[in-house]
């Protein structure tokens, strides 16, 4: 059982292609289910610390899983229950069946227990669950002091974080062999409480991945300010924003940053104002430029973020300047690029959608060619390469206003120390929900901004100086 920081997310079709990947290279149905029942049963067993589980089988091979559960709880000396929903239909999750010889119990009529088994429904829904079957559970969830999903909890998309059907929340959720995007986008990510993730003997593509703690470039004797990253940051209409953006900038390990748009002196001293010219947006040395922030929407400013999409620059773009731009007019830029919509501004850019999240930004990735950071309480990073990655959930008091400034300035940061557009965007994504971890309950955006300096501290040493 481990924790979910960078682990493979597989779509129900990848998890699919990954079990057949391992069914011809000579592994079967019946071992993987063994091996993940035989894996869940040990940390249930654990987890119940000796009270008696019901486990709740379904008609599929998530019901095979609870068959195979219960089998070895019981091999086990623990005391354990069966209810059934259906028969299984699958030959693995017969065979899974025929290995537990108690009584089976039906789902409508079964007694509560104290620790509730959900293996009824994991990758394989198809439609909502039926309005009997959720209330059933509902009951036997409400009753128990700990209910624990396998693979997912039933009634959700897999695929979506959509909820169909799911009647109440699990306490632990165990993720066979991979995550599900179901384990981290919302709604779903909230009805699978403690998410940990079982090792069944697959092997799962990189191609997606949950959110990691970055290795980030460390100063060393060679180090100047330059060269550790310089960032620069346009001001617009409303300036505060550009100056969290700034503040994130700095805290989150640049060298340099360069607030263009003011020469007025004001703290913080460090920050370097200057005016926002052909001189200042072109200076070679600028390894991030970030626009969006408070710029305002007129005819000024979008002429401003014509001047930064002109530049060779990378480029954060946020905020306003989301609503000013096209996916075509980016696509045809080129370059390097970071994207960093909320829910609205995604809209403005893309288009309202009832498709997934995950999906929706993969596919705005490869509209735009950039790299796009769809925020939320379910932020997923998609780059134009069909690489994704997807962040475990954050302290809900990020939602307060100026924290998106600061996402955007520390993307900016990692990006001018030289990481990738999809390695700067996850590296700021952690940034940031480390910082607000630091920050406890109730912080403002000013505090976030200064907790990226001990967020940053918690991964240095993690590559060598440059
Ligand atoms: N393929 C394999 O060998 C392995 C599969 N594993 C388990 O198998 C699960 C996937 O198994 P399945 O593909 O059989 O899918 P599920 O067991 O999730 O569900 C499929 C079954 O549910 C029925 N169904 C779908 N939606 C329904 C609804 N709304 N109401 C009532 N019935 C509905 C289907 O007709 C089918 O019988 C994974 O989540 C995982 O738990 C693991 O055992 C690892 C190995
Ligand atoms: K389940």
């Amino acid at each position: 059982m481990r924790q979910i920081e960078g682990a493979a997310v597989l779509t129900a079709a990848d998890m699919r292609a990954v079990e057949q990947a391992a069914f011809e290279q000579g592994d079967s149905a019946a071992a993987m289910m063994r091996r993940a029942g035989q894996a869940c049963a040990a940390a249930i067993r654990r987890l119940s610390a000796g009270s008696e589980v019901l486990v709740l089988c379904g008609p599929g091979n998530n019901g095979g899983d609870g068959y195979v559960i219960a089998a070895t709880l019981a091999a086990d000396g623990h005391p354990v229950r069966v209810a059934a929903l259906g028969t299984p239909g699958s030959d693995v999750a017969q065979q899974a069946r025929a290995g537990w010889v108690g009584p089976v119990e039906t789902l409508h009529d079964t007694a509560p227990a104290p620790v509730l088994v959900d293996a009824l429904f994991g990758i394989g829904l198809s439609h909502p669950l039926d309005p009997a079957i959720a209330q059933a559970l509902l009951v036997l969830i409400a009753a128990a002091r700990l209910t624990i999903a396998i693979d997912l909890p039933s009634g959700v998309d897999t695929d979506s974080g959509a909820l169909l059907g799911c009647p109440a929340p699990a306490d632990i959720t165990l993720a066979l062999g991979a995550l599900k995007p179901a384990h981290l986008l919302q709604p779903a990510a909230s009805h699978c409480g403690a998410v940990r993730l079982l090792d069944i003997g697959v092997s799962a593509p990189d191609t997606m991945q949950v959110v990691a703690a970055p290795a980030l470039p460390m100063p060393g004797p060679h180090s100047h300010k330059f060269n550790r990253g310089m960032v620069a940051i346009v001001r617009g209409r409303m300036a505060g924003a550009a100056e969290l953006a700034a503040a994130a900038a700095m805290h989150a390990g640049s060298g340099y940053v360069a607030l263009l748009g003011s020469t007025i002196p004001a703290a913080p001293h460090a920050l370097v104002r200057r005016k926002l010219n052909d001189e200042s947006l072109g200076d070679p040395r600028i390894g991030a430029l970030v626009v969006g922030p408070g710029l305002g929407r007129d005819d000024d400013m979008r002429a401003t973020l014509e001047r930064a999409l002109a530049t060779d620059h990378s480029l954060v773009v946020d905020g306003d300047a989301l609503h000013l731009v096209t996916p075509e007019q980016l696509r045809a830029r080129g370059g390097q690029m970071i994207l960093t919509p909320h829910a609205g501004e995604f809209d403005a850019l893309f288009g309202s959608s009832d498709a997934g999240k995950l999906d929706r930004a993969r596919a705005a990735a490869q509209a735009s060619g950039a790299t796009i950071v769809f925020k939320g309480a379910d932020t997923v990073v998609a780059s134009p390469d069909g690489r994704a990655r997807l962040a475990p959930a954050a302290s809900n008091w990020l939602s307060t206003a100026g924290s998106g400034d600061v996402l955007a300035g520390a993307i900016a940061a990692c990006l001018a120390a030289g990481l990738d557009p999809l390695g700067a965007a996850a590296a700021g994504v952690w940034l940031h929900g480390e910082a607000a971890r630091r920050c406890g309950p109730a912080f403002i955006a000013d505090d976030l901004a200064c907790a990226l300096g001990p967020a940053r501290a918690a991964v240095a040493g993690a590559v060598p100086p440059r």
